[in-house]
């Protein structure tokens, strides 16, 4: 059979709990005030080719990204954490640019984005532009 042309992806969820308070909201607006959620993280990859026994990176050597999620952004006011409002799609944006610096270098696969969700109707997503 004849291999259908396409690209592996991958994808691994993480959670932290966390507070924020939303600036520059209208008068009243609920999330500018001291509000918390447990937080979801999605960070999605691909590669050109498979290594090992078929992976575009082991899901096991994304352990850094949850170190950095444990120790940066678990139980802490994201407002202390970030130097722009901590909304999903600057948290989103936070943690693609760590993946690109600190998780890349040492996995085989290329990060394509950052999900956040604040909730579990909303989701925000930071796409790296193709390098
Ligand atoms: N584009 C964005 N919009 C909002 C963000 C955000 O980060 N990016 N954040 C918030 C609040 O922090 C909070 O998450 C409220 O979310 P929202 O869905 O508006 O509220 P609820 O979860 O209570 O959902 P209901 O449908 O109102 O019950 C707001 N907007
Ligand atoms: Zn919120």
């Amino acid at each position: 059979m004849t291999a259908v042309q396409g690209q592996h992806t991958i994808a691994k969820c993480f959670t932290f709990e966390a507070s924020h308070r939303l600036p520059d909201l209208p008068e009243g607006h609920k999330c500018a005030r001291l509000h918390g959620h447990s937080w979801t993280v999605e960070v999605i990859l691909t590669a050109d080719e498979l290594t090992g026994p078929g992976f575009v990176t082991d899901f096991g050597d994304l352990k850094p990204l949850k170190h950095y999620i444990d120790e940066h952004l678990d139980h802490r006011h994201l407002n202390d954490v970030l130097d722009v409002p901590p909304t999903s799609e600057n948290v989103a944006a936070h943690l693609a640019a760590w993946c690109v610096a600190y998780l890349e270098p040492v996995i085989p696969g290329r990060v394509v984005a950052v999900r956040v969700s604040e909730t579990r109707t909303t989701w925000a997503e930071y796409r790296v532009v193709d390098r």
